[in-house]
């Protein structure tokens, strides 16, 4: 057969894809002769600066791992310049033995070009070409022309793979999109690194994507600022962090923290969402008034009486007293109730020595002064009982566990809640942790301030008086003393290794204390409460933030109060907005389905322009009944689709039992269902749905655009049968 002239470029391609490749290898083998140089020359002690010896191994190990993952896709763009000049683009920087360069970063600024260039702003590019390849090979091409006439040398060759390649079946977790990056994302992810960047825009704009390559071009461009532990990535439950969670490793950064609402505190996990009443409660900013209070109030347990004994004189204090010396430790101890017990003791001591006077303690015991008195009396393990009882070290769990006793939440409630609320909250305390509840943990924790430490090193037993028998009884820690001190042993370590010891160091440390972040990044940014908002303040006080929120998509009711509470969280940086208005994921008739929800949800919002049309239409369909249809809508979907399917249910509504169908197949609540993305979805009960909260037809409209190429709708009323299709 004859060769096509695509035939003919793609060949063309192949071969500087090739002499890529070739000195990919070269590069990789460089990079693992330098760390293992850098192992050999820590372990055999050889004389040069530690310092360089310890950056090299770091550097060749960063360096190393971005080589093997660039493996698949080294190249995929190519620009021609009005100048004559080529420059080709990948996702790592590759450069001939001569430092001629081959292959640039798509971070790197000349790449930008590749994004950003159009016919009105053509940047000096004639041509720009899209490689396709599947694995080492190139398969196929597509070309822009930019400036017409400006290189008559130069063959245009395309057929729209770009929008072909937005249909390719999902796999269950969200890829990179290096390759095709457009415009307006580019605009995003390569905003200025020092302010704060908001991004905008309907279902299936990029926003999640493009937040995520944003952390990688961050990390690309200020390493030393943003790398080691300093970018934390922010989604609404652990299955959208599953879904998200190759992405950046495709890239070669691995740096990121990912965590979600339901898991961002240490020690605490939720996976429930509460019913909308509770949720208005727990995520309004009140609820920090209540916790003060909770934690000001008697821990559970709490002696009321303290008795001492001097020189035969018996002193008491009673709960009035007690209760106002409580008081007045929590007058000053914000922020650090936990490590206010000497403070604590020296009141109470000082009001023991009052009542001694009071009651003729020093006329019964001649020559008493207030130091003897107290000396003795601190020292006695009657004294130290009573106030490890009476002021211990609270955590978090214990304060919101107890308020599930509606008397306890009844004082600390104030005039905050009323007696319905009381009930619900302390209800659902009996229970596992939601995501609100988290937020109100991590409240408390910053109410409360870390536990005490431990004395480190070489501190004696006998200078703390807290500490018997070699345990401190505040932490229940053992204090270390010279005999316990191992003998030190000085290894020769790398840097590496001495940063991941120091980094595990710190995790045990500062397990008590949120992780500060250089750069948050904040996805479904519109359904975080006031006391979410709050939460992540605390792990970003000097960071910078990339915030992606869609507020058509919300399910926070108060959006007033929490803008109040995310402007107080993201502090006083510039800040850049933008909106991202072209829809990739769902399908032209999808995206119709999703527009008529909109219109409802939210009348004045505009819907982000879809521009695949798939020749599918929905199916919307009205049944008596759900039961049995449900599986067999779901089974005729997992047929016509090679990917994910979605089950989507209202909430609290009992998985239908799907027996046989294979495990691409997933059943999750609309709200679980928030970021996903399916091949195909099908939504059981949209009414239901919709009337789940005052949010509910936004939840809907979430629901709505999960799918890329197929939707179908199960309802059993015939209204909603009219309004989804359009004839209602
Ligand atoms: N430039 C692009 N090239 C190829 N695919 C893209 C591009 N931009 C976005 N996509 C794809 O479109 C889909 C939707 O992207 P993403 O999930 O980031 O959207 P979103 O705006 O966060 O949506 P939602 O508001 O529903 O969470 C993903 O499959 C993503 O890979």
């Amino acid at each position: 057969m004859v060769p096509t002239v695509k035939d003919e470029q793609i060949a063309a391609e192949q071969s500087r894809v090739d002499e890529a490749y070739a000195r990919l290898e070269e590069m990789r083998a460089g990079a693992r002769r330098m760390l293992e140089e850098g192992y050999r020359q820590a372990q055999a002690g050889t004389r040069g600066s530690l310092v360089d010896r310890d950056a090299m191994v770091h550097q060749a190990a960063l360096r190393s791992h971005a080589l093997d993952v660039a493996e698949e896709g080294l190249v995929f763009g190519r620009l021609d310049l009005a100048g004559g000049e080529t420059l080709y683009v990948g996702r790592v920087g590759v450069r001939t033995s001569e430092h001629d360069s081959l292959v640039i970063d798509w971070r790197a600024p000349a790449a930008e070009a590749f994004y950003r260039a159009t016919p009105e702003d053509p940047r000096g590019v004639v041509r720009r070409r899209v490689l396709h390849c599947r694995g080492r090979k190139v398969v196929d091409l597509e070309d822009d022309l930019l400036i017409p006439g400006a290189r008559p040398d130069l063959t245009i060759v395309g057929d729209g793979a770009f929008l072909a390649s937005l249909a390719r079946s999902r796999e269950g977790t969200m890829r990179d999109i290096v390759a095709t990056i457009q415009r307006e994302q580019d605009e995003v992810i390569r905003a200025p690194a020092d302010g704060t960047v908001i991004v905008q825009g309907g279902p299936g704009t990029g926003k999640t994507a493009v937040a995520l390559h944003r952390v990688a071009y961050l990390l690309f461009r200020h390493r030393r600022r943003f790398g080691s532990r300093g970018v934390l990535i922010l989604g609404p439950n652990p299955r959208f962090t599953a879904y998200i969670e190759r992405v950046l490793p495709s890239l070669g950064e691995g740096g990121a923290t990912l965590r979600s609402l339901g898991d961002l505190v240490t020690g605490a996990e939720a996976a429930a969402h509460d019913a909308p009443e509770l949720a208005r409660v727990k995520g309004a900013t009140m609820m920090t008034r209540v916790l003060r209070r909770a934690v000001q109030d008697a821990p559970p347990g709490s002696p009321d009486t303290l008795r001492t004994v001097y020189r035969g004189v018996v002193v008491t204090l009673r709960r009035e007293a007690l209760d106002g010396i409580r008081r007045e430790v929590h007058r000053t101890a914000h922020g650090s109730v936990n490590t206010a017990y000497p403070r604590a003791a020296d009141l109470l001591l000082g009001a023991l020595w009052e009542r001694f006077c009071e009651v003729g303690g020093p006329d019964d015991a001649p020559g008493t002064t207030r130091a003897a008195f107290t000396a003795h009396v601190r020292d006695e393990r009657r004294f130290v009982e009573f106030l490890r009882a009476w002021w211990p070290v609270r955590r978090p769990a214990e304060v919101l566990r107890a308020l599930a006793d509606p008397g306890r939440l009844r004082r600390a409630a104030g005039r905050s809640l009323n007696d319905r609320q009381v009930r619900l909250l302390a209800e659902s305390w009996q229970g596992p942790w939601s995501y609100l509840d988290i937020a109100l943990l991590d409240e408390a924790g910053a109410i409360l301030g870390p536990p005490p430490r431990p004395p480190r090193g070489r501190r004696r037993k006998a200078e703390d008086p807290f500490v018997i028998d070699g345990v401190n009884v505040f932490t229940g820690e053992r204090v270390e003393t010279e005999d316990d001190d191992e003998p030190t042993l000085r290894e020769l370590t790398t840097y590496v290794e001495r940063r991941e010891q120091a980094m595990r160091r710190d995790d045990e440390e500062d397990e008590d204390l949120p992780v500060e972040y250089a750069h948050i990044v904040v996805d479904e940014a519109q359904d975080l409460s006031p006391m979410q908002w709050r939460m992540l303040g605390r792990r970003g006080r000097t960071a910078t933030w990339t915030i992606v929120a869609d507020p058509a998509q919300s399910a926070w009711e108060d959006s007033a109060a929490a803008r109040k509470a995310m402007d107080t969280a993201l502090g006083r940086r510039p800040r850049h907005a933008f909106e991202l208005t072209t829809n990739y994921r769902n399908s032209v008739e999808i995206a119709d389905v999703a527009a008529r929800v909109l219109a409802r949800a939210v009348p004045e919002a505009r819907p982000a322009r879809a521009v695949r049309a798939s020749g599918h239409r929905p199916v919307i369909r009205h049944v008596p009944e759900l039961d049995g249809t449900v599986r067999a809508e779901a089974a005729a979907l997992a047929d016509a689709v090679e990917g994910t399917v979605g089950v989507i249910l209202p909430v609290g509504r009992p998985a239908p039992p799907l027996p046989g169908l294979p495990e691409r197949v997933q059943v999750l609540d609309a709200l679980e269902a928030k970021g996903l993305e399916f091949d195909a979805a099908l939504i059981v009960e949209p009414g239901e749905i919709a009337d789940y909260a005052r949010t509910g037809l936004r939840t809907l409209y979430v629901a709505v655009s999960r799918a890329t190429q197929r939707l179908t709708v199960l309802t059993t009323a015939p209204d909603w049968q009219a309004l989804l299709s359009g004839t209602g």
